[in-house]
């Protein structure tokens, strides 16, 4: 993701500029939840002040009022909770609607090579964690901020020696806080590393599972987990060794009872040098014993926030990716037949990567069939995928109908060009709705005509609820060839002028080849075709076969005129046909 380079990663607080208002709001209920709670405690010194000066007298008002604070300060906490949670799940939709939105005008190509699994996970787990983070942590960074300052102005108000004595205690824990924190950040960054190569190992140990299996008892990939597992124990040791000791003396110094210590010390010997009258010595240990505590969070989040940042910069990255071009709305542009034209393309995939095509000049005229062979690596589907944009050429132009892709309204784009790419996928939906895909209105006799010319009715219509059978992942399943077929008659039924096809050399059994071999026919016909081609028949009687070759286009012609050229496809052709030779006699052994 080369993009977010070029622009800084936003703070925590950038990332929740749209519902800042309402975390201020969560945070300053949490303030005013830690000045009622501490009013409490005043209230409570007040009360027992009362009864030492006179032990017959009930204070009712002074306990009533620590009854009433208390209250407060309970239903402002939950309050400031309340408030932080909606605001999480607010920035939780805006973020994803915001990704979602981003996502639908990025470039094929960068979803596809970024990876579904990698996006679903910045969809789903790093803004769940942006959701954990506001909801459960900014409310205890405003009371570690409030609580501290606000005892410490009660504490200077009732004694400045024992606010001192207060404060130092404070200062000891925030030393020995730093002492602990002491390169945490690189430690933090390991540590999340770490535990994400962890999981990471985990998915592809159980994913690869049923291939690995097969071949090494998946010894292999689960050597990768133990090493994971390995080195995840090894940073959290050295973690522990390093920050250890002092973490665990700043939760000890932070705790209260080294504050109450230093206030009865300080106090009884003020007092016994009569410097200290007793009601203001009680006011002071039951407001500042809490003062060091409430910074206790500010250690324990400093995780949380470390693993808030490296999903923001996550978030970020996906989000700074630039979108596709697409051109202004009016005047729009249509092309005028179902012609395609390469002119000069030039593609690298990397801004600094090599070119993977150089000066591809060709033209498919509408209704003609156009086979792209040549070597692995050579460029075909690369070729292939310009045509929807999957990426934008280098250099040089692409032309539908004499218009520029670039210059075409996406959808306009669509309209006239339909993909059948090997990797098909169907949705969690029934049968009949993956055929309509696209084309809701479709009716029930159209998708039955399509998924006929598909080859695809009779193993539909055999399956236990026909077209109403769900597909897609947990639905029922189907094989290879079977889903390219329903993938085939979605295409057919779109009817687009223009069709760019990966065919598919998977399904290599009789019955299912000749099945794909008539839907194939079925969708191309009358249509201008620009297929990668893999089959010896199609490529026969293609009307113009384009060679390539380490990214150029380096023969052009129908197959008869360029086996007689006796170069690149000559040579793939003879290799062909003695693969199929080999194939034959293997048969026949
Ligand atoms: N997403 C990508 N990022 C970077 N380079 C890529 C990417 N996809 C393909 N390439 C490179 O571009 C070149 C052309 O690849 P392409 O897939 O177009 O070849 P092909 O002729 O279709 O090969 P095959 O018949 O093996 O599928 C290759 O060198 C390949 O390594």
């Amino acid at each position: 993701m080369p993009a977010s380079a070029a622009q800084p990663v936003p703070s925590a607080w950038a990332v929740m500029q749209p519902v800042q208002g309402r975390i201020r709001f969560a945070m300053a209920l949490s303030g005013l939840s830690a000045a009622a709670a501490l009013g409490a405690l005043c209230a409570l010194a007040w009360s027992v002040h009362a009864l030492l000066q006179s032990s017959v007298s009930w204070p009712w008002q002074p306990l009533l009022l620590a009854a009433g604070l208390t209250a407060l300060a309970f239903v402002l906490r939950l309050a400031a909770f309340n408030r932080s949670h909606h605001a999480a799940f607010h920035l939780e939709t805006l973020l994803r609607s915001r990704l979602s939105e981003h996502l639908a005008h990025l470039p094929l190509g960068y979803v596809q090579q970024t990876g579904s699994g990698a996006l679903a996970k910045v969809m789903m787990e790093d803004v769940k964690a942006l959701h954990v983070f506001v909801a459960d942590s900014t409310p205890l960074y405003a009371r570690a901020y409030v609580s501290p300052l606000l005892t410490f102005a009660l504490l200077l108000w009732l004694d400045w020696r024992l606010a001192l004595a207060a404060t130092a205690v404070l200062g000891l824990g925030v030393a020995v806080v730093s002492l602990a924190l002491r390169g945490s950040a690189d430690m933090m960054r390991r540590y999340n590393e770490a535990g994400e190569n962890v999981g990471k190992a985990v998915v592809e140990y159980v994913q690869a599972m049923p291939v690995v299996r097969t071949f090494d008892t998946g010894t292999a990939t689960f050597g990768r987990y133990q090493r994971a597992l390995e080195t995840y124990r090894d940073v959290v040791k050295s973690w522990y060794r390093m920050s250890g000791t002092s973490s665990r003396l700043s939760q000890i110094i932070l705790s209260p009872l080294p504050t109450l210590v230093v206030l009865v010390w300080l106090g009884a010997w003020l007092t016994s040098r009569d410097a200290l009258d007793a009601a203001t010595w009680l006011a002071v240990l039951l407001a500042g014993t809490g003062m060091a505590e409430s910074l206790l969070p500010m250690v324990s989040l400093r995780h949380l926030v470390g693993k808030t940042q490296m999903s923001i910069h996550r978030i970020h990255e996906v989000l700074a990716e630039p979108v596709l071009p697409v051109p202004a709305a009016i005047p729009t542009k249509m092309p005028r037949d179902a012609s395609v034209r390469f002119e000069q393309v030039n593609f690298r995939y990397m801004a600094d990567g090599p070119l993977v095509l150089q000066g591809v000049s060709f033209e498919a005229p509408p209704g003609s069939i156009t086979a792209l062979v040549g070597p692995s690596g050579a460029g075909k589907t690369t070729v292939a995928r310009l045509i929807p944009r999957f990426w934008d050429v280098s250099a040089g132009c692409i032309q539908i109908g004499g218009v520029d892709v670039r210059e075409l309204q996406p959808a306009a784009l669509m309209q006239q060009v339909a993909f059948v790419f090997q990797d098909t996928f169907l949705f969690a939906d029934t049968i009949a709705n993956n055929i309509r895909l696209g084309l809701a209105g479709a009716t029930m006799d159209e998708v039955i005509a399509a998924a006929r010319a598909a080859q695809a009715h009779e193993f539909i219509t055999a399956l236990p609820q026909g077209y109403d059978t769900p597909a897609g992942e947990r639905g029922v399943f189907l094989s290879g060839g079977q889903r390219q077929r329903i993938t085939i008659a979605r295409a057919i039924l779109q009817s687009r002028p223009i069709l760019v096809l990966d065919e598919a050399t998977a399904f290599a059994d009789p019955e299912n080849e000749a099945a794909l071999v008539a839907a194939l026919s079925n969708l191309m016909r009358g249509k201008t075709v620009l297929m990668v081609a893999h089959r010896l028949s199609t490529i026969r009687d293609a009307d113009q076969i384009l060679v390539f070759d380490q990214g150029r286009l380096v023969e052009r012609g129908r197959h008869e005129a360029l086996l007689a050229e006796r170069g690149v496809y000559e040579r793939l052709w003879s290799n062909y046909e003695q693969a199929q030779g080999w194939a034959l006699r293997g048969a026949q052994a």
